[in-house]
């Protein structure tokens, strides 16, 4: 065989090759035009490589952000060098579907870009290669993770029937919210709540029952409190809030809204419907305290004087 008949069969498994690799192969010239387009830039995008051809890509991909890939082209043709993006700084150029089934929780597919400049045969740069790598598994794998971890954090933190702050972060809240009227002063007030007679819910309605009546005093109180102010539970029907900003008059006024609201309410629980009540103590951050426990203590010590005056009531300690 000739030495150009076996250079142009190279040629052409080389060019067949490169057609079908996994990877998008796209060459540019320096206006942007279209001159090479593989199958797998076909087959995802859905246009020949004969229409798209001499075309301008930005007009047939209006998504692809101009500006940004002008600006890596230009230094690539001027440093004559690589350049690379992960998935990680911007998620894909093309915006092509995810066909993959095994990661069907993605709607589009990740791609790592590398931009590499093609040199003519002076060493001039004259074109541009993007090579688009589907990253779509590792991606939606490394999403997965951090959206398992991030859950994992916060149930840590949370109460799981409730989904309030468990007892150990929101005493945590009342350590820094004690330490911050240490250095400013602020009025804050600590306000400690308990279920009345919960005992008898549990015993006359069963466990879950009492269970949906914890629940509604979560949603009850959350829904009567502003975004700044940390609410916990702090044991099996008793609740603890950080009232930041708040002197006690205040707190009582916030505290009686959600004893009466509570009061109020109906629980319809698949057993009954429940009604109940609560207790509340409040206690405004003086001098006295020496410790966050302190002031912990002193709230307690009103919600007990709320329970031995009758409960459905609010106490302020003195
Ligand atoms: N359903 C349910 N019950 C709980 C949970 N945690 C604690 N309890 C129950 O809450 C009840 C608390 O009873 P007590 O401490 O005697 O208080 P009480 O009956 O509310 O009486 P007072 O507080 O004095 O009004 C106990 O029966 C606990 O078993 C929980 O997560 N779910």
């Amino acid at each position: 065989m000739a030495i150009d008949e076996l250079e142009a069969q190279s040629f052409h498994w080389l060019v067949d090759m490169l057609e079908s690799v996994e990877v998008g192969l796209v060459v540019l010239d320096l206006e942007f035009r279209v001159q090479a387009w593989n199958g797998f830039m076909e087959n995802h995008s859905g246009i020949t490589a004969s229409k798209i051809r001499n075309r301008v890509l930005f007009e047939l991909f209006p998504d692809i952000p101009e500006a940004w890939l002008t600006r890596k082209v230009d230094s690539v043709a001027l440093l004559n060098t690589r350049a690379f993006t992960s998935w990680e700084q911007r998620p894909y150029l093309f915006k092509f579907r995810n066909t993959r089934p095994i990661t069907g929780t993605e709607d589009y597919m990740f791609q790592n870009l590398t931009i590499s400049p093609l040199s003519g045969t002076t060493g001039q740069v004259e074109k541009i290669c993007l090579m688009v790598y589907d990253v779509t598994d590792i991606a939606s794998g490394k999403r997965a993770l951090e959206r398992a971890n991030e859950q994992l954090a916060k149930l840590s933190m949370t109460d799981r029937l409730t989904g309030l702050l468990n007892r150990g972060t929101w005493e945590n809240l009342v350590d820094a919210e004690f330490e911050r009227y240490r250095r400013y002063n602020q009025a804050t007030s600590l306000v400690m709540f308990d279920i009345d007679f919960f005992k008898k819910v549990n015993d006359n309605y069963g466990h879950l029952a009492g269970d949906e009546v914890i629940k509604d005093t979560a949603a009850t109180t959350k829904t009567n409190l502003r975004q700044s102010d940390s609410i916990g539970r702090y044991g099996g029907e008793e609740f603890g809030i950080v009232l930041p900003e708040t002197d006690a008059e205040g707190a009582r006024i916030i505290c009686e809204r959600i004893r009466e609201s509570i009061e109020h309410s109906v629980v319809q629980t698949s057993v009954a419907p429940i009604r109940y009540t609560v207790s509340v103590g409040i206690a405004q951050l003086g001098d006295k305290p020496k410790s966050y426990m302190e002031w912990l203590q002193q709230a307690d010590k009103a919600l007990y004087a709320a329970k031995k005056g009758g409960r459905n009531r609010v106490v302020v300690f003195e």
